[in-house]
């Protein structure tokens, strides 16, 4: 009996210690699976910080808005790029808060971007580098601060280069902007979205001058075919998740501190050092035009679209109603053609410039652009003010300041 009794134990005893062992070593193979790779947890998450409590509280710093009333905390993808340091300034001028954001890849010269970061830090902006197909850093960041509205300019811009690195498109202008609205459909609350689309979407379209209501499903360029996958996938990110989304269509954007891989700019560069340039002219000896649109009126028209942006309306990744959903022209609406744009360069430079002159290359460029913008004009009073030679004045001044005394410029 006692025997019997003792036989009984151990088997429960050892029954008990093979199910414990069982369950602790599935629970390991369970946590050893979901653990991130070494190659998963990249370098950004260590550059941000995320263990830093001094990091953090910049982060919040620079979000806090001026009042807490009739100011928004804005998170800024692209900070350090062109147009994103432009808007990020302004609205930290005007009492927002802002957060910076940026990958400061080096599709061009990295140390234009560390400038604007320089100026946008001594303005009160702080600018992390990270990139939006991070996922650790888009949840911590909505998680340490609830931003009002999110205006997402990091992108892979340039048309031509769209045929060197069609890879870099996939990556920033889809999977990454799938990860920002992704991060920001899980928000609490939910921002609303101002994001940069383009006008390349209208393609081979001719109808002129081009309209929201025209047709877009005619991409001249892989650049242009992400923007236009963008502006669907923002479609789809309204409609399930109530996400208030506005894009806007920005035309040949030009100024200060611009991209060095745009055609004003590295026509002065190469103007200057006596270098010849490639003037590209459609068949019949047709001129190519753009609707170049100088950056100040540019940030006047995000800032307009991010003053009438509605809430978002969904939580917990549901909606609770319809919420806004539009696209806009950001342009000037006076097309000038390219070969004015030299000549205006030269006066400027007081340098001639030797032109080449080349058939439009079949890249991804189209013959001209011009846009109608009544639509933002009626949403939100827009009204572009600068002309091309007004403009290039001012990039001309910028960059004689910037790159010939060396040292670099304080101020926008
Ligand atoms: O409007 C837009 O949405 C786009 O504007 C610009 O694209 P693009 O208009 O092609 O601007 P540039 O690359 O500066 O070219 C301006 C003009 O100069 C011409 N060009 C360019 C390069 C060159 O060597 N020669 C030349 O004649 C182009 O054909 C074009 O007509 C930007 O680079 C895009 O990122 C932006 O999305």
């Amino acid at each position: 009996m006692k025997m019997d009794k003792h036989r009984r134990w151990t088997y429960s005893i050892t029954k008990l210690v093979f199910w414990t062992t069982l369950f602790a070593g599935t629970l390991l193979f369970i946590c050893f699976q979901n653990s991130p790779s070494s190659s998963d947890s990249s370098p950004t998450v260590v550059k941000w910080g995320s263990s830093n409590p001094q990091w953090e509280k910049r982060v919040k710093f620079s979000a806090r808005p001026r009042t807490r009333s009739g100011h928004f905390s804005v998170l800024v993808t692209g900070a350090a790029g062109f147009v994103g340091s432009h808007v990020s300034a302004a609205l930290k001028r005007r009492g927002d808060g802002v957060v910076g954001l940026d990958n400061f890849n080096t599709y061009y010269d990295p140390s234009l971007k560390r400038a604007r970061q320089k100026l946008l830090e001594t303005n009160g902006v702080f600018v992390i580098e990270g990139d939006i197909n991070d996922n650790h850093i888009m949840k911590k960041l909505f998680e340490m601060v609830a931003f009002t509205h999110v205006m997402h300019l990091a992108a892979q811009a340039g048309v031509r280069y769209a045929m060197k690195n069609p890879g870099s498109y996939i990556h920033s202008n889809i999977a990454g902007l799938v990860n920002l609205f992704e991060a920001c459909k899980s928000a609490n609350p939910q921002p609303a979205i101002v994001w940069a689309s383009s006008s390349s979407v209208y393609g081979l379209n001719t109808k002129v001058p081009f309209s929201e209501k025209d047709r877009t499903d005619q991409p001249a360029s892989l650049y242009a075919a992400t923007k236009k996958a963008g502006e669907e996938i923002a479609h789809t990110y309204n409609h399930i998740y109530g996400l208030s989304i506005t894009g806007l269509r920005f035309f040949t954007v030009y100024g200060p501190w611009g991209r060095p891989d745009m055609a004003y700019f590295f026509f002065t560069k190469d103007i200057l050092k006596g270098k010849p340039i490639s003037v590209f002219q459609g068949s019949n000896n047709k001129s190519v035009a753009r609707d170049f649109t100088y950056i100040d009126d540019i940030v006047e028209g995000c800032l307009g679209a991010l003053d009438t942006a509605e809430k978002s309306t969904g939580s917990g990744g549901k909606k609770k109603k319809n919420a806004q959903l539009r696209v806009f022209n950001l342009g000037n609406t006076s097309p000038v053609p390219v070969t004015k744009l030299v000549s205006i360069l030269e006066k400027l430079l007081k340098v001639k410039a030797k032109r080449n002159v080349l058939p439009l290359p079949r890249n991804g460029d189209v013959m001209f652009t011009h846009a109608n913008i009544s639509y933002a004009q009626k949403e939100f009073g827009y009204k572009p003010t600068t002309d091309l030679q007004t403009g290039l004045q001012k990039f001309v001044n910028w960059y004689l300041d910037y790159y010939s005394i060396g040292e670099k410029k304080n101020s926008w």
